[in-house]
């Protein structure tokens, strides 16, 4: 939906904008921002396709830096009007040291806070995470609840702690007063798990399915429940606060909403068989193939491996015991916060998201060939 070119005078950044999310959010704004003049892609890992996004009527601009240094930060957003912060570190597999988790989750949160507040940007739209909440480390179940569902929050994986400290920091900056005198107005989007074309550990389940001889082996109970929403409607939902929250800043500031469409309730591997199934794959067993204490075991194990190896090769399998206490504890959202609050409805359907997904599969299946 273009705008009449004197309609277009605000300058939009998204960091991580080359992310699996991120793409999303820059195609999206292109389509259902009409106000964009320009539009600021900053990556510590620019991608080729952001050149063919430059021949339209808003000016694409691909900053190449890095989140975790504040005058990298602070030149991107200067001048903009709104900013959407998605980069971040998604390691729950020991990738990277925590420390890096750190760095880039917290500080970077906190450089791009700063960065708002000392040149004048005023709208800040934070990509937090489930896992803010849950599942924490007891295992606890938080089944089809809502923003203000109690629950313990406690984390002690980095990955959850960090998007935990970098939301809090993003939710007390609203109403700090910025550059020019007017108040920072910032929310945070919670997603599930989310899926659709681009996301990587759907890859590398379909690659250890090719490699299983077109099986998977099912670890986790069907009973368990895991919430999954679909990128198009992350993205929507990001474009859709963006656009809100200077009319409703009262309301929204502040806020964290849960990112959630009709996706259906599955569990983890149930899901990904929607995708994976319609690609040749099947999953084996209508239980658990391995008691759990096993899992837990070969979970350790993988730890360890990692542990030894890692002087000599990065070893992360998708098992290992943060992952599996995840997979194997149910966690679903039930919540209309977002459509209370701004109007937020699905723009994808789940037949709709669920074919998007099976046809990039099917084209990444017809490339591996
Ligand atoms: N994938 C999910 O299921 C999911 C669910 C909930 C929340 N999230 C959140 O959504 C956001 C995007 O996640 P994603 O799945 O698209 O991950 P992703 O890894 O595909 O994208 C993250 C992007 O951030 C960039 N980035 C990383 N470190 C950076 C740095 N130091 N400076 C600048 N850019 C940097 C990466 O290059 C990448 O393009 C993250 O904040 C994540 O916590 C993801
Ligand atoms: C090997 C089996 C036990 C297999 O079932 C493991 C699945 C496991 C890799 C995933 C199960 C749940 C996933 C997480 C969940 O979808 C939500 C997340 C929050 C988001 O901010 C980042 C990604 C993730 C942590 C996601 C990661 C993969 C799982 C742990």
């Amino acid at each position: 939906m273009a705008g009449s070119a004197e309609a277009r005078k605000l300058v939009y950044l998204v960091t991580g904008g080359c992310g699996f999310l991120g793409e999303h959010v820059v195609r999206m704004l292109l389509e259902r921002e009409p106000r964009l003049r320009e539009l600021r892609v900053f990556d510590l890992h620019l991608s080729p396709w952001l050149e063919e996004l430059k021949t339209g009527p808003v000016q694409v601009t691909g900053i190449q830096g890095d989140v975790s240094e504040a005058h990298e930060v602070a030149a991107a957003v200067s001048g903009a009007h709104v900013v959407i912060h998605t980069a971040g570190l998604v390691d729950v597999f020991g990738r990277a040291s925590p420390e890096t988790i750190y760095k880039v989750n917290v500080q970077g949160t906190q450089n791009v806070v700063e960065a708002c507040v000392q040149t004048g940007t005023r709208f800040l739209v934070y990509t937090s995470s489930m896992e803010v909440v849950g599942p924490n480390i007891k295992g606890h179940p938080f089944y089809r609840g809502n923003e203000d569902t109690p629950y313990e929050a406690v984390h002690e994986h980095p990955y959850p702690h960090s998007k935990a400290q970098a939301e809090r920091l993003v939710l007390e900056a609203n109403g700090r007063m910025v550059h020019g005198g007017l108040p920072l107005v910032t929310c945070a989007l919670r997603p599930t798990g989310i899926y659709g074309e681009g996301h990587q550990i759907m890859r590398d389940f379909y690659h250890q399915g090719l490699r299983l001889g077109g099986r998977l082996f099912r670890a986790i109970p069907a009973s368990v429940e895991h919430g999954r929403v679909y990128v198009g409607n992350v993205a929507w939902m990001h474009v859709l606060v963006a656009r809100e929250l200077e009319h409703r800043a009262a309301l929204m500031g502040g806020q964290v909403y849960f990112c959630y469409d009709k996706s259906p309730y599955k569990s983890y591997e149930d899901f990904n068989m929607e995708f994976l199934g319609p690609c040749g794959l099947r999953l084996v067993g209508t239980r658990p193939l391995l008691p759990y204490w096993l899992l837990v075991l070969l979970a350790t194990l993988n730890a360890l491996l990692q542990w030894l190896l890692r002087p000599l090769l990065l070893y992360a399998p998708l098992l290992n015991p943060y992952t599996l206490v995840v997979a194997n504890t149910t966690f679903t959202v039930s919540t209309n916060k977002a459509q209370r609050h701004f109007g937020y409805e699905p723009l994808f359907s789940w037949e709709d998201s669920r074919t998007r997904t099976i046809l990039w599969m099917q084209g990444m299946d017809s490339s591996a060939q």
